[in-house]
C-alpha cells in the first residue's frame, strides 16, 4: 500500500481497548493502537503514565504482579498473546531493561542461557548464536577473546549491549526497551540508537523514553501518553514521529514535547 509515497508497514500489534488494573487502580485505560512490523516505535509521557506498564503488557510481565487484571485485546500477529502460552510468548517478544542486567555468568554463558533453556545443547551450534547475537548487537569486536570473562566485568554500555545480544539470541520478533539508555553516558547512548536502528531491519522496536530527542532522533512511530484526573494512563496521540514533534495535533503533545509539562 502507498501513502503519500510511503509505504505503510503491517501492523505487528495491534492493541483495542485495552485496560490495565492494579488492584482498583486502573493504570491504562481504553488503549486502542497498531504498533508497526520492523520500525521504532516510541513511547512517550509524563512519569506514572503507563508507559512501562503498556510495554510490559505485550509479553505478559505484568501478570507476574498477582493484583493484575487486564480487559481487551492485544494481538501479535494474528495471534491473541491471551492464548498463547506465556513462556512461548516471552521468546518471540523479548524485553530489555532500563539498567543492564546482564546474568553474574561469563559472557558467553549470558547469551547461551537462553537458547539452552529453549533445548539447544549442541556446543557449536551455541557458538554460533552466541556469535551472531553479539555481533548483531555491535559487541562482538570487544568480546570475541573475552568470552568467558564475566558479563559484570563490562562497562555500562556494553553490559546493556550483552543484554540486547541476550535478548536477540532465542530470535524474538519484537523486542521491548524499556529507556534502554537511561543509564548510559552520551556515548554509550548514541552506539544504542545506532544498534537500535540497524536492528528494525529484523525486529519490531517498542521503546520507552523519557529523553524526547532520544524519540524524535531514533524512532519511526511516536506514541503520547497521558494521565487523567484519576491517574489512569492514556493515549492522546499517535503518529509518524516528524509529525508528531513538527506538528503535533494535540495541545498537549504539543506542550509536552516543548518541555511545558511533565
Ligand atoms: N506493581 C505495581 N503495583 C501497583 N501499582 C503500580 C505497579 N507498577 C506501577 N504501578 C502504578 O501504575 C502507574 C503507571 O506506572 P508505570 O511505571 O507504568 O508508569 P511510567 O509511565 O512507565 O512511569 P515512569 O516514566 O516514571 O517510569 C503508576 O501510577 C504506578 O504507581
Amino acid at each position: 500500500m502507498i501513502d503519500n509515497n510511503h509505504v505503510i508497514p503491517q501492523t505487528k500489534i495491534r492493541v483495542e481497548n485495552f485496560n490495565l488494573f492494579y488492584g482498583k487502580f486502573q493504570a491504562l485505560d481504553k488503549i486502542t493502537i497498531d504498533i508497526p512490523s520492523n520500525q521504532i516505535t516510541a513511547i512517550i509521557g509524563p512519569s506514572g503514565c503507563g508507559k512501562s506498564t503498556f510495554i510490559r503488557s505485550f509479553n505478559r510481565m505484568n501478570e507476574l504482579i498477582p493484583s493484575v487484571r487486564t480487559e481487551g485485546k492485544i494481538i501479535l500477529d494474528s495471534k491473541d498473546i491471551f492464548e498463547i502460552d506465556p513462556v512461548e510468548l516471552r521468546k518471540q517478544v523479548g524485553m530489555v531493561f532500563q539498567r543492564p542486567n546482564p546474568f553474574p555468568k561469563t559472557i558467553f554463558e549470558n547469551i547461551a542461557f537462553g537458547p539452552r533453556a529453549h533445548g539447544i545443547r549442541d556446543h557449536r551450534i551455541l557458538e554460533e548464536i552466541v556469535e551472531k547475537s553479539l555481533r548483531q548487537a555491535a559487541l562482538w569486536d570487544e568480546v570475541k577473546d573475552t568470552l568467558n570473562k564475566s558479563g559484570l566485568a563490562l562497562s555500562g554500555g556494553q553490559q546493556q549491549r550483552l543484554c540486547i545480544a541476550r535478548a536477540l539470541a532465542v530470535e524474538p520478533e519484537v523486542i521491548l526497551m524499556d529507556e534502554p539508555a537511561s543509564a548510559l553516558d552520551p556515548i554509550a547512548t548514541l552506539k544504542i540508537e545506532e544498534l537500535i536502528e540497524q536492528l528494525k531491519e529484523k525486529y519490531t522496536i517498542v521503546i520507552v523514553t523519557h529523553n524526547m530527542q532520544q524519540a524524535a532522533r531514533a524512532s519511526d512511530f511516536t506514541l503520547f501518553f497521558n494521565m487523567a484526573e484519576s491517574r489512569a494512563g492514556y493515549l492522546v496521540e499517535s503518529g509518524k514521529t516528524t509529525d508528531i514533534f513538527t506538528n503535533p495535533k494535540n495541545e498537549l503533545t504539543e506542550q509536552y514535547i516543548s518541555g511545558r509539562f511533565g
